[in-house]
Formats: C-alpha cells, structure tokens, sequence
C-alpha cells in the first residue's frame, strides 16, 4: 500500500480542493462497497513539463458493484494551476446519473467549480429522488459561470460557478456533499436493469464522454504538457473511456 503512506499531492493544493478530495473519499468508503480499480500503473502519478513548469497528476481509482469506476484526480502544474477532478461511472446495467466535479484553481484562488448530477439521455431529468433532495438546496451563488455548448449533457442542478469567498466555496464543498450523499444513497438501493435499457444506457454514457472530450481546455493543459496524442489517449481512455 505504497500510495498510503506518500502523501496526496492535495496537501500542495488549494485548501478547498484539499477539503473536496478528502470529503469525496470518506463518502465513498461511508457508503459504498470499494475495490481497487487498476488503471495502467504508470498513471497513479504522472509528470510532465508544462511551458517549463512541472505537471504532476495524481490519480485514484475504485469500483463497486454499482460503479464501473470511480475517478478522482489531482493535478499540479508548477504554483500556476490546482485541479481536482471526479467522475462516478454506473455500470451500464445500473439506470445511474452521471457524477461529476472540476475544481480549477490557480494563485490561491478557485476560479472554476463545477458539480453535476447528469441525467443520463434521452431521459432528460434525474429519478424524483435527487430531485426532492437537491431542489431544496439553496443557490446563493454571487459569481454563476456560463455553460459552454458542449455542457448539454449536465442536468438543470448543474452548479457553475467562481467561488467569490471562503463562504462560497465552503457552501460549494456542502453542496458537493450533498450531491454525493443522495447518489451513492439511491445507488446503493438499485437492482440492475434489464439488457435491452443497458444498450440506452451505454449509448447514453457514451454521448456524456464524447461531450466531455471536447473540452478544450482540459485538452489544451494535457496536450502542451504530454502532447496531442498522448493528451488525445488520456483524455479517451483515463478521463472520459466508455464501453462499446
Ligand atoms: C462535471 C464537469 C467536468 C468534469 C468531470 C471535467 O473534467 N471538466 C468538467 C467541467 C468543466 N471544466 C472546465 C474548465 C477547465 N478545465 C480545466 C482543466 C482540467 N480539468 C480537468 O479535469 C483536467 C484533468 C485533470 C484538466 C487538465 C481548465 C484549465 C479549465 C478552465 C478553468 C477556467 O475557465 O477557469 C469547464 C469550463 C469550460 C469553458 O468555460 O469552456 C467546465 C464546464
């Protein structure tokens, strides 16, 4: 168990990335029942230069009987840039949302939060209970950020934001809380489904993944750091891979 006693790259990270890692991990060890998830073993930790500065990428991987892979990333190019990214992967016989979080922050401040329960298509809106448990949150947000064209994929809870204070992004942190606790809850009560609802349910992670892939500026970072093919692989096969 080496990575248990190097510590996270979090501890060099924004304090609310720090916060957002650990928060991710204890909901998941409180409510789901994880297995390693062995990405290829030389991305656990990944370095590369970036414009002249170190890109270190740190990566953790699980799975449970639900999820076909649980995803949380961190990253680090030089004092520029902190990330924090996570996607939760339902198996595809699991009629499941789509969790996902991007955290970007750099010189101390965050300056992209996203969180989103996104539904999976052509089902436009999330089961009735994440509905009842997340339109009761309050959205007291002062600086909401706009959803580029390829975001058709995230759901009308989507939270897009730059995090004005330590109030926001401590509200941001409860939010994400609150987000994971009613999914890994509804998952964890689901029987699988039938074969013919698991092909709409692989065409439909397969459409979230191939939106998220275009995200240009996840790309631009990996690609100036790796290079384009390297960036294109990790961006298809780590980040956003799916089931054919
Ligand atoms: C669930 C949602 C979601 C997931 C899972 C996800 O991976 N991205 C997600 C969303 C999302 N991210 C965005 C932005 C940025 N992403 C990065 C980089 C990385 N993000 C990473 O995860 C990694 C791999 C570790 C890198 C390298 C940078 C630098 C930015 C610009 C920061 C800024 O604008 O202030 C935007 C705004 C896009 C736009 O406005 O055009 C959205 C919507």
């Amino acid at each position: 168990m080496l990575e248990a006693s190097t510590p996270s790259l979090r501890e060099q990270q924004h304090s609310l990335i720090r916060q957002l890692a650990n928060r991710i991990e204890a909901i998941w060890e409180q409510y789901l029942d994880l297995e390693p998830y062995h990405l290829p073993a030389e991305l656990g930790y990944v370095e590369g230069r970036l414009e002249g500065e170190k890109l270190i990428i740190e990566n953790r991987c699980y799975q449970t009987p639900q999820f076909r892979k649980l995803h949380l990333e961190l990253a680090k190019v030089g004092q520029s840039l902190d990330i924090l990214h996570c996607v939760m992967f339902p198996r595809v016989d699991y009629a499941l949302p789509m969790f996902g979080t991007d955290l970007v922050g750099g010189r101390g401040k965050i300056s992209a939060a996203i969180v989103d329960l996104s539904p999976i298509h052509p089902k436009p809106h999330l089961p009735t209970d994440y509905h009842q448990a997340l339109s009761s949150l309050p959205n007291t947000f002062s600086q909401p950020r706009d959803i580029p064209d390829w975001g058709d994929i995230f759901s009308e809870f989507c939270l897009f934001i730059r995090p004005m204070d330590e109030t926001e992004e401590a509200a941001f942190l409860n939010r994400v809380d609150a987000y994971l606790r009613v999914h890994c809850q509804y998952a964890t009560a689901q029987n699988p489904v039938s074969p013919a609802e698991q092909t709409q349910i692989q065409t439909a992670q397969k459409y979230y993944c191939t939106q998220q892939q275009q995200n240009d500026k996840t790309r631009r970072v990996l690609e100036k750091a790796f290079g384009k093919e390297w960036a294109d692989y990790y961006m298809t096969t780590v980040l956003f891979d799916f089931e054919e």
